[in-house]
């Protein structure tokens, strides 16, 4: 972060900013990347042709052909190429290899993770801005235009990590994005099915999740889900193997403000939708007492 953004502030934030961007500096300096050909986005050394193609046609139909609508607001589509996902998980090996011998003590992804590193703290964030801005930002305005797609503006990039000796499931939330990609690296694995129960708004997310609302879905390595963050979800345990997965929280600043001003999400909250069209939710009752997960 620049001097010029952290003057604009204030003071309690700034020191906070400031000691962030101090961890980070101490990171980079001292950590030696195996793959430096990660840290500058080669689209071609990433993606399969078929995502390439369709984000160089950059229209609806072109996302379309590529991308299912596997669950109302859940996408899926082919992304990575297995060379690169190999080259990420070696990466990731490697920095955690000097965490552990230089006993550096990193910050975890988000209070839900014991392990797992953030890709922003130790030189990715550039990459994954690019990620952000030409592959992503370009979809979710298409798909996700009513929660900011269209101008997402900042990210907070990770990896999880799920299996024996790593964390082993994740339970039921949302996550502070707009629009999260989430990306399975690999490996091989049993279990870590992600499970969705509907997009919801702060004041309804814990409403009862209605039938139509219920989505499973595998992780295949190089597959992508994208998804409101507001569209509650979790993984299930990983029962055998080492289960990576890449994260990426996509925020609109612009959107966050207008929502402070609004009481009705109805064209992503499926509470606020169903209040808008005056239904009951007395036939809901029975998915209110079955269980989330
Ligand atoms: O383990 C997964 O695939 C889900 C991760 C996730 O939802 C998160 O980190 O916010
Ligand atoms: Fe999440």
């Amino acid at each position: 972060m620049t001097d010029i953004m952290l003057s604009h502030l204030p003071s309690g934030e700034r020191s906070k900013a400031q000691k962030h961007s101090d961890y980070r500096s101490k990171i980079v300096s001292n950590y030696q990347p195996l793959h430096r050909e990660l840290y500058n986005l080669v689209p071609r050394l990433c993606f399969v042709p078929s995502f390439l193609k369709a984000i160089n046609e950059n229209t609806e139909d072109s996302f379309r052909s590529i991308i299912s609508e596997a669950s109302p607001g859940v996408f899926v589509f082919d992304m990575l190429l297995p060379s690169f996902c190999e080259m990420m998980l070696a990466e990731i090996d490697n920095f955690e290899k000097w965490v552990g011998e230089t006993k550096f003590r990193i910050m975890r992804p988000n209070t839900m993770n014991k392990y797992g590193a953030v890709l922003d703290d130790f030189g990715l964030d550039t990459m994954l801005d690019k990620l952000m801005e030409c592959f992503i930002r370009p979809i979710s305005k298409v798909f996700f235009n009513d929660v900011g797609g269209a101008t997402l503006d900042s990210h907070h990039g990770f990896v999880v990590e799920y299996g024996k000796d790593r964390d082993v499931d994740l339970g039921f939330h949302v996550d502070d994005s707009e629009v999260t990609l989430n990306v399975c690296l690999g490996n091989q694995f049993v279990g870590g099915e992600l499970f969705f129960r509907g997009t919801r708004c702060e004041k309804h997310v814990n409403t009862a999740t209605k039938s139509d609302e219920i989505f499973d879905y595998c992780h295949v390595p190089g597959q992508a889900v994208l998804h409101r963050g507001r569209h509650r979800h979790g993984a299930r345990a990983t029962t055998s193997g080492h289960r990576v997965n890449m994260l990426l929280w996509c925020r609109s600043s612009s959107f966050r403000e207008l929502k402070r001003l609004q009481k009705d999400f109805s064209s992503w909250c499926g509470e606020c939708s169903c209040e808008k069209r005056g239904e009951s939710t007395d036939k809901y009752v029975k998915a209110l007492h079955a269980p989330q997960a």
